[in-house]
């Protein structure tokens, strides 16, 4: 494992001892070892020395290890708990001492119900820096959060990856609990739904699990594009989201596009959710990011960064917040962990490995937006099935531009313009390659957008 991995987990577990206590830690998190790094799918290996234990983190803490990782490593998207090779997985286990099982309570901001996640106590508003790209989002959340009566019962934000959907949900989860603490919050990712739902299959106790859902005040469900193609799991879902509406509870939802654009979610929950207030998160200017980077300085006392470092870290990591603040944090660690003072020099040492990966970060959002600001048509019409020559041309100018300057492949850009099949981005691009030769307008068109999108 490399430095930077080591040094994050190391970071990782004095947060997780702090957070969690020397006896649970102890327990449970000390004997876990970090073992690789998968590239390809940004995930991070971790084993630990049985199967009963790895049964046991992975079921109430892989959530809490996912966002540390997260935050801690912007390349991480995932986390793998696995038990050592060779441990044996015994037929019945005989807890004898009944402090081997973690006390949950024992996490702070817990929610009161056991099926969900814990909240994490830094995503509370206050730590939320505003700007135009996500002060719809943030206000309606905070209107979400208030426990008087809520002006629309359900809420949906989306986002793409590292914008502040997760916070925001905590957030909202916090402030719901401050206000009223008695009251019983449910955060869960779409994931951790489906592995509840599907161990409660298993247990044969579908109601337990329904009951728990339904007697939520408040459900804050995170990343529900997961729930998509799972069919038992999406009927459970639709069921559950629907008796919560209309018992006047509230649910919040989060998702990496918007509702329409779900693919093989059922209709019927694309439409529920769609019927509640509908909100976007997007990419920070800026301004935005130099002013979520001093908040975050602002938090870190030990941490002496010079404003031109600041600026540097707010210009050069635009795609996500968890990148510009990864950077952030490699940074103030590496110079605490060397003990040596924070230049430009440094931070471009220290982030060599990130700094190549985001100049070329272009993302599709982007390219839709600029293309659409071009041609003077709205952002609805990128994913809408109107086929006029006024939007079917910027349209499949975008899915060229998609093509070239993100990874992206081709059934993932179809499905990021309203659900289309790869055959149709492929004749988009080869009418763009053509046009592009034989019409100098379009040509120009392209070349510009090409330049506004790579500078
Ligand atoms: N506006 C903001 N102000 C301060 N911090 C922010 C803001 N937006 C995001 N962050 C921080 O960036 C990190 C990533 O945010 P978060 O996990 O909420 O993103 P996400 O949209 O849920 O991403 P994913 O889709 O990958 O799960 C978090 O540590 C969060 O606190």
């Amino acid at each position: 494992m490399s430095g930077p991995f080591e040094a994050a987990w190391e970071a990782i577990r004095n947060g997780l001892r702090r957070d969690l206590g020397a006896r649970t830690f102890d327990h449970w998190l000390k004997p876990m070892k970090l073992t690789g790094f998968e590239e390809e799918k940004g995930m991070v290996q971790l084993e630990l020395p049985s199967h009963f234990m790895a049964d046991w983190v992975r079921e109430h803490y892989s959530d809490r290890l996912r966002y540390a990782w997260r935050a801690t490593v912007p390349s991480v998207r995932e986390i793998d708990i696995a038990a050592a090779a060779g441990a044996s997985r015994p037929a019945l286990f005989i807890v004898g001492e009944e402090d081997v099982l973690p006390p949950t309570e024992q996490l702070t901001g817990t929610t009161s119900d056991s099926i969900g996640t814990p909240l994490e106590n830094r995503y509370v508003f206050a730590n939320f820096v505003t700007g135009t790209a996500n002060e719809v989002a943030f206000n309606a959340a905070r209107m979400m959060a208030d426990t008087g009566v809520p002006m629309f019962s359900s809420l949906y934000i989306h986002a793409g990856t590292g914008l502040g959907k997760t916070h925001l949900l905590h957030a909202i989860g916090h402030e719901f609990l401050r206000q009223k603490p008695r009251s019983n919050v449910l955060y869960m990712s779409a994931e951790k739904f489906m592995y509840e739902f599907v161990s409660a299959m298993r247990e044969r106790d579908t109601i337990g699990f329904k009951q728990k859902l339904r007697s939520a005040d408040l459900l804050l469900v995170d990343d529900v594009q997961f729930i998509a193609g799972k069919e038992a799991t999406q009927e459970e879902f639709f069921h559950t989201i629907n008796e919560i509406i209309a018992a006047g509870h509230r649910l919040v939802i989060s998702a990496d596009r918007p509702p329409h654009e779900l693919g093989a979610v059922d209709k019927r929950i694309a439409s529920r959710l769609a019927g509640g207030l509908v909100t976007d998160l997007r990419q920070a200017d800026l301004d935005h990011r130099r002013r979520i980077v001093s908040h975050k300085l602002a938090q870190m006392p030990q941490a002496n960064m010079p404003q031109d470092v600041a600026d540097f870290l707010a210009q050069r990591f635009s795609a996500s917040i968890r990148e510009l603040e990864g950077a952030l944090t490699r940074v103030v660690a590496y110079s605490l962990l060397s003990k040596r003072p924070i230049d430009i020099a440094f931070a471009q040492e220290t982030l060599a490995d990130l700094l190549r990966h985001s100049q070329r970060r272009i993302t599709i959002d982007e390219i839709q937006r600029s293309v659409c600001e071009h041609y003077g048509i709205r952002h609805a019409e990128m994913t809408s099935a109107r086929r006029a020559r006024e939007v079917a041309r910027p349209r499949q100018v975008a899915m060229y531009l998609a093509k070239r300057l993100t990874p992206r492949s081709l059934p993932e850009i179809g499905r990021r313009f309203g659900g289309r099949d790869h055959t149709t981005v492929i004749h988009a691009i080869k009418r763009i390659k053509e046009l592009r030769v034989a019409d100098s307008e379009l040509d120009s068109d392209v070349r510009s957008l090409l330049r506004k999108l790579e500078s």
